[in-house]
């Protein structure tokens, strides 16, 4: 069994949507460890000695093999943003893109495959208290993002066979924040900015996971090098979190505070909100043959707002030895120092 795991020791990986935000960290990361890093993006996003650059679409097979030459450990971090309603992208890459990524690992000989899936695909817009890996997947998921995360991280644990010479494994971390995030801040300066910032919606005590980007590229470390054919964690799921849940308000408050905006302070009944979404989201799509608008309050943001949804990483911890490496108060403040240019009055 052994022999078919020549390279195990072998540095070389490939980082598919290594362009974006989780991406780029984990490359830094890895040439710090000494990888040799290839990253598989549509996009170019940085330049880095050390890395070799693959622009393409993660659904051209033909591209991927190109990258994956030599290639024993690769990492699926791609993904439309969750932002988008775009079915059919999210059904293309996120599904058909998934298999083409497993088809081109078993072509070209690569040994581990470690996807970065998500922890919400269990969440369905109600309350998740200290969550296991062992709930069902939504059966109803919030939006087309949660539904092709479900069925991307189905195909990547399925495709694991020691036989076959293929290990996988799925991280699930959940909202994710730190230097260069293109959404949570950005998203809620620009909400600060447009005076829509003033309201906490519910009584203000749901708790939620945020996770420090640092944190999850170590899971994802943790989870390739534990990755053998005798480890537990052989084509199984893994929730990676900051393991301090916080109330999501005072999360929104401390990042607000930290950049020079005031707090939220009038509450709003979570059901009025909800209710209120719920009718702009229907007008959105009766009047979209006429205008174009994109209400902000969606229902899922309103439920994300304002339900518990934290996430037990015991099985993380138990089967890969997983220690967050940075508080959550240290990666606010090292979040809210990296954004200088979102300060209120830059
Ligand atoms: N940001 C968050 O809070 C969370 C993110 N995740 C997952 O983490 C992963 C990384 O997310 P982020 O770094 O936040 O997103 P991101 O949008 O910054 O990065 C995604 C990258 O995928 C690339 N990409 C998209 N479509 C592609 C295609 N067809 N072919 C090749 N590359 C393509 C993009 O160009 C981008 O560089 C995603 O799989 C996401 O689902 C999971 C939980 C929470
Ligand atoms: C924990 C988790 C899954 C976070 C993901 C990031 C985003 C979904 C959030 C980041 C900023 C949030 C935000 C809102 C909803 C959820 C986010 C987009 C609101 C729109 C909710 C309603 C408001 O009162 C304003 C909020 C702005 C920030």
């Amino acid at each position: 069994m052994l022999s078919l795991y020549p390279l195990q020791s072998s540095k070389r990986c490939a980082v598919i949507g290594g362009s974006g935000f989780l991406g780029r960290h984990l490359v830094e990361k890895l040439l710090d460890k000494g990888y040799t890093v290839s990253v598989f993006d549509i996009r170019q996003s940085y330049e880095l000695p050390g890395v070799t650059f693959h622009q393409g679409d993660l659904c051209d097979k033909q591209a991927l093999l190109t990258a994956l030459q030599g290639v024993s450990l690769v990492f699926h971090c791609a993904s439309p943003a969750p932002a988008s309603d775009d079915k059919a992208l999210f059904q293309r890459v996120n599904i058909q893109g998934t298999q083409a990524v497993l088809q081109a690992c078993t072509e070209a000989g690569v040994q581990k495959v470690v996807l970065t899936s998500s922890a919400s695909v269990v969440f369905e817009g109600t309350d998740i208290k200290d969550g296991r890996e062992d709930l069902p997947y939504a059966k109803k998921p919030i939006d087309y993002y949660t539904q092709t995360k479900i069925e991307q991280e189905k195909l990547v644990l399925k495709a694991c066979d020691k036989e076959k010479g293929l290990l996988t494994v799925a991280i699930r971390p959940h909202g994710i924040f730190g230097p260069r995030d293109p959404q949570l801040v950005p998203i809620l300066v620009d909400t600060a900015r447009r005076g829509k910032m003033k309201f906490i919606i519910g009584d203000g005590s749901n708790l939620v996971d945020f996770t420090f980007v640092d944190n999850v590229v170590h899971g994802l470390i943790l989870a390739a090098e534990s990755l053998r054919p005798e480890s537990p964690i052989c084509g199984k799921a893994y929730h990676i979190t900051n393991d301090e849940p916080v109330r999501f308000w005072d999360f929104m408050s401390d990042i607000l505070v930290g950049l020079g905006y005031a707090a939220p302070r009038y509450h709003l009944p979570y059901t009025l909100v909800y209710g209120l979404a719920l009718l702009l989201w229907l007008l959105s799509l009766l009047l979209s043959p006429l205008v174009a608008f994109k209400p902000t309050f969606t229902p899922m943001r309103v439920a994300l707002a304002g339900t518990h949804h934290f996430y037990s990483c015991s099985r993380a911890k138990q089967d890969m030895g997983y220690k967050p490496v940075v508080s959550l108060k240290d990666g606010i403040r090292r979040t809210v120092e990296s954004y200088p240019h979102l300060r209120h009055g830059a």
